[in-house]
């Protein structure tokens, strides 16, 4: 039997990330680029506000109109104008002249500030002042938002909410974005039984294939399904040349370790692959093995739910999106205090399911429940991963723990109560 080596987790996500090639771009319909990446930077088109404007509903003057006015001294104005937004006045200011004007309306000609309507105190003809305005006083100024031709996004990006209303902003009725990989799952196990199946002795359901399926889908990514395939070598052989053919990326659970029906290690011999790794220094998902066929990635987790969980985010994910030429390929990270111990020491990195809460003293993390690397329950409780280094000891509570942050999508009220 073969010894494998142990690698660093960073040595393997480098090897990892140094290999992928982009996968180009494509343009599609503003309504279709939520959740896409960036394939081009936005840059602005045009000056943001393009015109100055009004900030407030009120009366735009002459600044210089209202010198001296004051509680004793109430200077006049007449309205010879009404503008809303959408609409340009008709004429300019004479002296001591002012024009209604709504939120949003450009600022007239000649005039150079606005006055609030609580400012003023309404006359037949018009309204007058008590204090006096400065130049630019109240305007939203053209370009004060962005200047034209400023680089506001880079490449890269990942658009969100904001980023549409930019896009919009410009009238980008079409982005440039990257392609999306077509990623291939298939899960492995003579045990395994579909979803829908009654449990009988000795076998198990399908959990690994739905749940990457869902890790891709957080990441706004589709997948093939391979359905479920038996220990059997040439099967297996046969669906992953298939896969190999149809995805950019396959993804393969279970039969990677030395057992006697772990087959992935003879499919990767068989098909000539390059296998960047396939033992890492860390727990769970030791056994976590990536390969090249040709330039096309074959992530071969583990079986053990939480191995497998772990491995897709920590290798699968930073490379698909780096296919897509992601400027942020890593989990959102932060730093928490532990807020219970844990005792257990292992010298590899390990990798613990958490729950991660943000409270008014602090972060605090602590683990979802139980952790072994076949657990389910603990990847369903976990909103995290703590990252402790490898090591001789435990950590106990009160220790600042690194942390990797997962379920972005989730609330909090801690805020607002
Ligand atoms: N002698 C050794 N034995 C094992 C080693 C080792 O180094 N030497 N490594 C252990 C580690 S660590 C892990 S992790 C597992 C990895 O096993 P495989 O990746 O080969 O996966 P399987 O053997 O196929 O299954 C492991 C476990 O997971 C269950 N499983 C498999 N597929 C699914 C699925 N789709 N949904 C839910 N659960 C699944 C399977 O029934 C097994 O219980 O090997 C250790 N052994
Ligand atoms: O690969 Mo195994 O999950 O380290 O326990
Ligand atoms: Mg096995």
């Amino acid at each position: 039997m073969e010894m494998r080596k142990p690698i660093a987790v960073s040595e393997a996500i480098q090897r990892v990330i140094d290999r992928v090639q982009p996968l180009g771009s494509e343009k599609i319909a503003l309504a279709e680029a939520y959740g896409r990446i960036l394939a081009e930077p936005i840059i602005a088109k045009h000056d943001v506000p393009p015109f100055d404007k009004s900030p407030y509903d009120g009366f735009a003057i002459r600044s210089e109109d209202s010198l001296g006015a004051s509680g004793e001294n109430r200077i006049a104005f007449t309205v010879i104008d009404h503008i809303g937004a959408g609409q340009l006045a008709k004429r300019s200011l004479a002296k001591s002249e002012a024009i209604r004007i709504m939120t949003g309306a450009p600022i007239p000609d000649n005039a150079d500030a606005v006055v609030m309507l609580e400012q003023t105190v309404e006359t037949e003809t018009g309204f007058t002042l008590r204090k006096p305005f400065i130049a630019n006083e109240n305007i939203s100024a053209q370009g004060e938002d962005a200047k034209k031709g400023e680089e506001l996004i880079q490449s890269g990006t990942f658009i969100h909410p904001g980023t549409i209303a930019l896009l919009a902003t410009f009238g980008y009725a079409e982005v440039i974005v990257a392609k999306k990989p077509i990623v291939g799952i298939l899960s492995t196990g003579t045990e395994l039984l579909d979803v829908q199946e009654e449990l009988v002795p000795g076998k198990i359901r399908n959990s690994n294939g739905p749940m990457i399926a869902a890790q891709l889908a957080r990441m706004g990514l589709d997948s093939k399904s391979y359905g479920m395939l038996a220990d059997d070598l040439d099967a297996c052989t046969a669906t992953v040349k298939q896969a190999l053919r149809e995805t950019d990326v396959l993804i393969t659970t279970g039969g990677v370790s030395v057992g006697d029906f772990d087959y992935l290690p003879a499919i990767y011999e068989r098909l000539g692959a390059d296998v960047l790794f396939n033992k890492v220094a860390m727990r769970p998902g030791s056994v976590t093995t990536v390969a090249l066929a040709d330039k096309q990635f074959l992530f071969g987790l583990s079986g053990n739910p939480s191995a497998c969980f772990t491995g897709f985010e920590l290798f699968a994910r930073p490379v698909l999106l780096k296919m897509m030429e992601s400027e942020k390929v890593y989990l959102p990270y932060a730093k928490a205090v532990l807020g219970e111990d844990f005792k257990k020491a292992n010298p590899f990195t390990r990798f613990i399911r958490a729950i991660y809460e943000s409270t008014p003293a602090g972060a605090t993390v602590r683990p979802a429940g139980f952790n072994k690397s076949g657990a389910v329950s603990s990847i369903a409780r976990g909103n995290a991963i703590i990252v402790l280094p490898g090591g001789t000891r435990g950590y106990e509570t009160g220790t600042e723990v690194d942390v990797l942050l997962l379920c972005m999508e989730e609330g909090d009220a801690t805020w607002v109560l």
